[in-house]
């Protein structure tokens, strides 16, 4: 059993609800949390990873509150805080020495481990290099085998692809592809790409609240009907369309102008067709779309 539970959780900072009545139910597997700056993502990682405590409301790890878990609990779970910082003045390979002894690992197993850990996010080569030395995306990947030490059964790594390049990322995401068989793993991203490929499921969120949790099917299936494109050479009915309705995007050609917009019903306009729907119009749907493309 590998059961990850938030009942009612609430997270208020000085009157202020960064995490409103959560509820969620996580088993093995990897869960994308999708929101925009705010939203109240790293608040809900950081109470998962128990760094602090929900206000109100419980979260329970196989049935037990993982406050009274404890060591039990911390023991199990795998953290990539957003600001991870690893210690400058470190080689990569002991400064992940010195996590796994904080960690309370044995010296042997700590050896094999960080080697393997090493060669799974391709450090192997530089692990001899100082940390100050090495590029974001180097860094990152420092973080995240730092956060696979102890074989996580809970793993929590909020925007783990920050910083990384194309090929990093594709290598973070089969890497999850392969850890989340057995494990929980959360990670939070406003880039709906890294959770596309990947995850079993979305959890979007936004002002501290859930708006859905989802697989990728489920979540297409409810945009279905809701996009449509407008062929145009009136500039006039480009400007309307701006005005009133979600546009995802416009792409004007010599000829004219396509523009691709979400409405609940079907609006009048001449060369209007319903669009196959993409998780980019399901974001601009309930957020903007400014920082949800990878860049
Ligand atoms: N320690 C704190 N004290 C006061 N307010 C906080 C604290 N931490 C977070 N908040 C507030 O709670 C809300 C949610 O913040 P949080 O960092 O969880 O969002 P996020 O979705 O992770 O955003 P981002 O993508 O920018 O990291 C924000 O309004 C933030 O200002």
């Amino acid at each position: 059993m590998n059961v990850l539970e938030l009942k009612n959780v609430t997270k208020t900072y000085k009157h202020k609800n960064a995490n409103e009545n959560i509820d969620l139910k996580l088993e093995s597997g990897v869960y994308g949390l999708l929101g925009p700056n705010g939203a109240g993502k790293s608040t809900l990682m950081k109470q998962m990873a128990t760094i602090t405590k929900p206000s109100s409301g419980k979260i329970l790890y196989n049935n037990k509150d993982i406050q009274s878990l404890d060591e039990n609990y911390r023991e199990l779970v795998g953290y990539l805080p957003q600001d991870f910082d690893a210690y400058k003045n470190f080689k990569a390979k002991d400064f992940l020495m010195y996590m796994a002894a904080l960690k309370g690992m044995d010296k042997n197993t700590s050896k094999k481990r960080v080697d393997e850990l090493l060669k799974l996010v391709g450090l192997s080569e530089v692990s001899n290099k100082l940390v100050s030395k090495f590029s974001g995306g180097m860094k990152r990947r420092v973080g995240i085998a730092q956060a696979l030490l102890n074989n996580p059964k809970v793993l929590i790594l909020d925007e783990p692809t920050a910083g990384l390049d194309p090929q990093e990322r594709t290598r973070f995401r089969n890497l999850l592809s392969q850890i989340g068989k057995d494990t929980i793993v959360i990670l939070s991203t406003h880039i709906i790409s890294d959770i596309e490929s990947v995850a079993k499921e979305t959890i979007m969120i936004k002002d501290g609240k859930v708006l859905l949790q989802g697989t990728h099917k489920q979540i297409l299936e409810d945009m279905a009907g809701k996009v449509y494109t407008v062929t145009t050479t009136d500039e006039s009915i480009v400007n309307e369309i701006q005005k009133n309705y979600k546009v995802v995007n416009i792409n004007r050609g010599i000829e004219d102008t396509s523009i691709r917009f979400i409405s609940e019903n079907k609006p009048n306009y001449e060369n209007i067709e319903i669009t196959k729907q993409r998780f980019e119009d399901v974001y601009m749907f309930y957020f903007d779309l400014e920082d949800a493309r990878e860049v």
